[in-house]
């Protein structure tokens, strides 16, 4: 006889009578748009820095968390790969805009039409129910889709013309264009993101009263930056000798200038500048001006151009440092602050933009006026001459990074705020944000997001 019921009872069932396949649920693609931040570019030099970390850093982690994550820059190397997958639903997207060669970004203005045309190509196969542009040049481009079709728009500016333009040293590059833009994009994008408190005050004060924000800072990652035991080992420098540190470009309103004079008034210790440059362009510049200072003062056998340090590594560096300085004239949020201080480090920051968020003076580190070589010099004494205090400092930095800075949490609250404005906009209503209003609620936010 034949053996029938084995055969069937190895599901060989009529096509009829099948069970259907389960199917595997769509990603809800998203594009979030950088047009002059690569996030797939090394950083640490004049074109990379704090906005392409937080742009990688954010579509990895909401692929991650179930989106399919397009991020779109503009090509500027004909050998570069136009695609780069960073992993199976997050790729990098590098679109013909303009010349294939680098453009400083005060420049790029008059290449942003064809970024939006070539955008659309995109935009026509995948239908990005919801963009998220970055920086006033890729704000326009969302302004210019926004015109033309129907998505929900988030923005983080980065940086903002009109507190940039109040130091004296940037008023030159006043740009009437970039502050027409960044009034239009508060007024018209469903969503800006604010990093700091401080972003929110100068955004009602001098942008426009109208428009919704929602306070979500950035962020760092804390398998990245952790206090590293035998930094200074790794790096062979001396156990006793104290060591300053800098992390950044070479860029004049980071006020390396102001750090460099500071240290000629302190009678010991080694500077490092960690931070990449090109000879060709306007961080090389930069970097002549700050090695002339350097020989000026009489410091070249106290000060050391590091050079750049890859992101991955840069924890030993910030370990290895008795202090962080962040000595800027204008920072909006300063990635290198929280980085230092989820390494255990105690920063001295500028009392300008969100630096004035993060650091929290005597509890985390200090805040000096910008451009004070005496009040720095007076700060970094403070904290090389007391090693304790230096400790308790470091320990509650890397504290405050675990409560309101871990990026985990915030890639988490950022992909909450996606989903309610979705859910809001499926609705037909126009969302109402919850704004977070303090720290203590921020906090709660971060903790709530790393519990669910
Ligand atoms: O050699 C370097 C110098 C800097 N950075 C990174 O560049 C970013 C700078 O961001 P920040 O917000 O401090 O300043 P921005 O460059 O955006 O003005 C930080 O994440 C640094 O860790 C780096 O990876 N390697």
């Amino acid at each position: 006889m034949q053996a029938l019921s084995t055969r069937t009872a190895k599901n060989t069932l009529p096509r009829a009578f099948a069970m259907p396949q389960p199917q595997v649920p769509a990603r809800q693609p998203i594009a979030l748009i950088s047009v002059h931040g690569d996030p797939a570019a090394d950083v640490g030099h004049e074109s990379a820095g704090g906005q392409n970390i937080y742009v990688r850093q954010l579509g990895e982690a909401l692929a991650a968390a179930g989106w399919h994550v397009d991020m779109f820059t503009r090509k500027t190397d004909p050998n570069d790969p136009d695609v780069i997958e960073h992993s199976p639903h997050c790729r990098t997207i590098r679109l013909q805009a303009g010349p294939l060669t680098y453009i400083p970004r005060e420049k790029l203005f008059e290449t942003l039409p064809k970024f939006v045309e070539a955008f659309k190509a995109y935009h026509a196969k995948y239908g990005y129910p919801l963009i998220h542009t970055n920086y006033w040049l890729s704000g326009w481009v969302g302004w210019q889709l926004r015109q033309q079709f129907n998505f929900q728009w988030l923005h983080t500016y980065h940086s903002l013309g009109v507190v940039k333009y109040q130091v004296a040293s940037e008023q030159a590059q006043r740009d009437e264009t970039r502050l027409m833009v960044e009034k239009a994009i508060l007024e018209n994008a469903d969503c800006v993101i604010v990093t700091s408190p401080q972003e929110e005050a100068y955004l009602r004060r001098w942008v426009s009263k109208a428009g919704q924000t929602r306070l979500i800072p950035c962020g760092t990652n804390l398998k990245l930056f952790y206090p590293v035991a035998d930094a200074r080992a790794q790096l062979n420098l001396p156990a006793d000798e104290p060591i300053v540190l800098y992390v950044g470009r070479f860029d004049r309103r980071k006020g390396i200038e102001t750090l460099v004079a500071a240290m000629a008034q302190i009678p010991q210790g080694q500077l490092l500048l960690v931070g990449g440059s090109d000879p060709q362009r306007s961080d090389g510049a930069e970097r002549r001006r700050i090695e002339g200072l350097v020989q000026e003062y009489n410091l070249g056998d106290r000060v050391t151009f590091v050079g750049q340090i890859d992101h991955e590594y840069l924890a030993v560096y910030y370990s290895a440092a008795n202090v962080c300085v962040v000595p800027s004239y204008y920072e909006p949020f300063g990635l290198v602050a929280i980085e230092a201080m989820a390494c255990g480090t105690p920063v001295i920051a500028s009392a300008v933009g969100g630096l004035q968020f993060t650091v929290i003076p005597e509890e985390t580190g200090l805040l000096v006026p910008p451009q004070d070589a005496n009040a720095l010099a007076n700060a970094i004494q403070r904290i090389l001459a007391d090693p304790a205090w230096a400790r308790t400092l470091g320990k509650n930095g890397r504290e405050r990074v675990q409560a309101l800075f871990n990026w985990e949490a915030i890639a988490l609250q950022m992909g909450q705020l996606y989903r309610q404005l979705f859910a809001a906009s499926l609705m037909g209503n126009s969302p109402r944000l919850e704004m977070v209003k303090n720290t203590a609620s921020l906090a709660a936010v971060t903790k709530a997001a790393l519990a669910s």
